[in-house]
């Protein structure tokens, strides 16, 4: 922290790439008190809250973690149990966990690391319920750190990744906190009890919201070092003959580890252009919101939601390919990969599971389709639902963007009609509305992966379009964004072909087309990885150091393993040498062995 301060960095994506470079492998234990207490405080607390805790947060005065999810809830955010309960004759909330499965479980850094935390809680005023709220809660004592009275807290031990984050799990016994330690820019509780509602309750949301426009950035960086390592590593790996009797290839010359590889790349930089995209559009709802216009707050959620989701799919299959595709090398935590995927993967699952996520954002596309239908306007993003589906493809040989782009509209515009057509069909069987709902849920799923392959598809397209790019990088990149784009529609050719959108032709061109690109795209493979710049302190990778000496690498870390310590370890004394011993005295055992 304070060689931050030192080195003058202010902003949170500087912070953020030196917290990196200072932990390049683990995630950071004060992660979420920078990436989600902090901008919590300063978005849900009053102005006078924010003056007062924002300054103490940013100078880690005080070390905060986001605390929701409970034993028993961690999607259904209105199901959460832990209550704070108001006490108008002293002003106080009461925060109680009145069940087993209302125990607060996973909030990250809570078992040992912060001093504070915000808890999401069911707020009760008057004999009322009212909801789910933020409250800021101290945990522990600022003196010494001892855990506050009132509450039971400790780690909730091993996870698959996460080592630098202390998840923990943390019970409340009548445990009593400030009226004026409840968030309050969006609701309010006044001295006598009077509950002041939000113009929204998804409000209280928002910080999930936020993380979730992040963690689509996440999902382009931990895609992209694991592309770098691979296709650096598939530069320099020799293995089997490709020309019988000639030398030992490289296996990227193998068009199947182009074929596992360069997508990915392709899909590195899509994302990284989404990620763009997706943060330029957070930051302009979210300004809106701010100042109280809530108009696009449906958009936003949808997005993130989405987005978040399909993103975090798609990089951890494609970290598992990368890993895979560096053969048993890439198993080794020398290679860098198995860490990598294992921070990321959890993404997944928090700050929205993805299914639930997904269907967030195919809720929001069903209401659009009735839109659509009824002829109203629809935001610039969803517009395409109302592409006319009896159009065909007019795909030629050179696969042209508006060719492409048309052919993801149509995709998701059909598999949207398809889903909502379900969902209205088992509405007239007289299902109802939650079972048809539900009964649709696999459809939606599917289309709604559609609509978030679309905005990345459309993203990048239109970013070269509009970007000036030097015409010779602008064609690697057109390479690139052709690559993404052909690979996902020969990957998902029954989506596309379903109603005959494509002929026969046309499919051969795309099949054609995937198997060039990989040709076109080799020769500049390593540069278009070198130029993520992530220097080898960040990759922490045997295989993908950037001068290529991969086996003296592997050697010097195998050296290194704490096993080599000793020659003979002491398990032979304490068990093999014995074990051995009793057999050789045994009767039946020859003596020649
Ligand atoms: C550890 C290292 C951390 C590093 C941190 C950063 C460091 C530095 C900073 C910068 C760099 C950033 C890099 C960080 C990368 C990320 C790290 C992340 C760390 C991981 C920490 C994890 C934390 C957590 O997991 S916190 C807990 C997260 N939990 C969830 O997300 C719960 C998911 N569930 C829900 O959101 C909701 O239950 C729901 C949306 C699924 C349903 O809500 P419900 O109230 O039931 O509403 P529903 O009936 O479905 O819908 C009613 C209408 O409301 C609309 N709506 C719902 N939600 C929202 C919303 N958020 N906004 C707007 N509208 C919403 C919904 O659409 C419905 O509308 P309709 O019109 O009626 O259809
Ligand atoms: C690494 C990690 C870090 C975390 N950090 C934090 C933290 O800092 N703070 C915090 O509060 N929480 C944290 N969490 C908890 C996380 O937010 C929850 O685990 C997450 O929200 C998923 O909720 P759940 O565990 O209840 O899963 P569940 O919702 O129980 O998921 C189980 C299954 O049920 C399905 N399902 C659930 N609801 C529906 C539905 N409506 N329709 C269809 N299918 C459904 C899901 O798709 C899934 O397949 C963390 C979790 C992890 C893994």
């Amino acid at each position: 922290m304070d060689r931050m301060e030192e080195l003058g960095f202010r902003s949170e994506t500087d912070r953020q790439i030196f917290r990196e470079a200072a932990a390049p492998v683990e995630l950071s234990p004060f992660g979420l008190h920078s990436g989600m207490f902090v901008p919590t405080l300063e978005r849900q607390g009053t102005p006078e809250q924010s003056r007062k805790w924002v300054p103490l947060g940013k100078s880690f005065k005080m070390i905060g973690t986001y605390a929701q999810t409970e034993l028993g809830h961690g999607t259904f955010i209105r199901g959460l149990e832990t209550t704070a309960t108001f006490d108008p004759e002293t002003q106080e909330f009461i925060l109680d966990s009145p069940t087993l499965s209302s125990i607060k479980y996973w909030p990250g850094n809570v078992a040992k690391t912060v001093n504070h935390c915000l808890v999401m809680a069911q707020l009760y005023t008057q004999g009322k319920c009212h909801g789910t709220h933020l409250f800021l809660v101290q945990v522990r004592n600022m003196e010494d750190h001892t855990i506050m009275p009132g509450l039971e807290i400790g780690d909730i031990g091993p996870k698959l990744g996460f080592d630098g984050v202390d998840n923990g799990f943390m019970r409340f016994n009548k445990y009593r906190i400030p009226r004026m330690n409840m968030l309050m820019r969006y609701a309010k509780v006044l001295e006598n009890g009077d509950y002041i509602k939000p113009k929204n309750a998804k409000l209280t949301y928002g910080a999930m919201v936020m993380i979730r426009v992040f963690i689509v950035m996440d999902a382009f960086k931990t895609l992209s070092r694991a592309a770098v390592i691979a296709v650096r590593y598939s530069a320099v790996r020799r293995q089997s003959e490709l020309r019988p009797g000639g030398e030992e290839a490289q296996v990227m010359d193998y068009q199947t580890q182009q074929y596992k590889l360069f997508p990915l790349l392709a899909t590195s930089y899509a994302f990284l252009l989404a990620a763009e995209g997706m943060s330029q559009i957070y930051a302009k709802i979210s300004s809106d919101i701010e100042r109280g216009n809530l108009e696009d707050m449906p958009q936003l959620h949808a997005l993130a939601c989405g987005l978040k989701a399909f993103c975090t799919w798609v990089a951890c299959e494609g970290i598992e390919v990368c890993r895979m595709s560096c053969g048993g090398h890439g198993y080794s935590h020398a290679s860098g990969i198995p860490k990598i995927y294992a921070n990321i993967v959890g993404a997944c699952t928090y700050e929205g599971e993805n299914t639930v996520m997904m269907l967030q954002t195919a809720r929001y596309l069903s209401k659009c389709y009735i839109r659509g239908q009824r002829g109203e306007s629809l935001p610039e993003l969803i517009q395409y639902l109302t592409t006319d589906l009896n159009v065909k493809s007019t795909l030629g040989e050179d696969c042209s963007f508006e060719s492409l782009v048309a052919a993801y509209s149509h995709r998701a515009a059909r598999m949207v009609a398809v889903a909502c057509k379900l969902q209205q069909t088992n509405k007239k069987k007289g299902m109802a509305g939650h079972d048809a709902w539900n009964k649709s849920t696999v459809p939606f799923i599917a289309a709604t992966k559609a609509h978030c392959h679309l905005f990345i598809v459309r993203n990048f397209v239109t970013i070269l379009s509009q970007k000036k790019i030097d015409p010779a990088t602008h064609n690697v990149l057109s390479q690139l964004c052709t690559l993404y784009a052909v690979y996902g529609i020969v990957e998902n050719m029954g989506e596309f072909m379903q109603d005959g959108y494509f002929n026969q032709d046309q499919v051969s061109i795309l099949n054609r087309k995937v198997l060039a690109l990989l040709e076109d795209i080799r020769p500049n493979a390593v540069a278009l990885v070198d130029a993520f710049d992530y220097p080898d302190h960040l990759l922490q990778s045997c295989l993908g150091r950037y001068d290529g000496q991969v086996y003296e690498a592997l050697y010097e870390y195998s050296k290194s393993s704490p096993l080599n310590n000793t020659d003979i370890h002491s398990s032979y004394y304490n068990y093999i040498r014995p074990m051995m011993q009793k057999r050789s005295e045994s009767k039946n055992i020859s003596a020649k062995l």
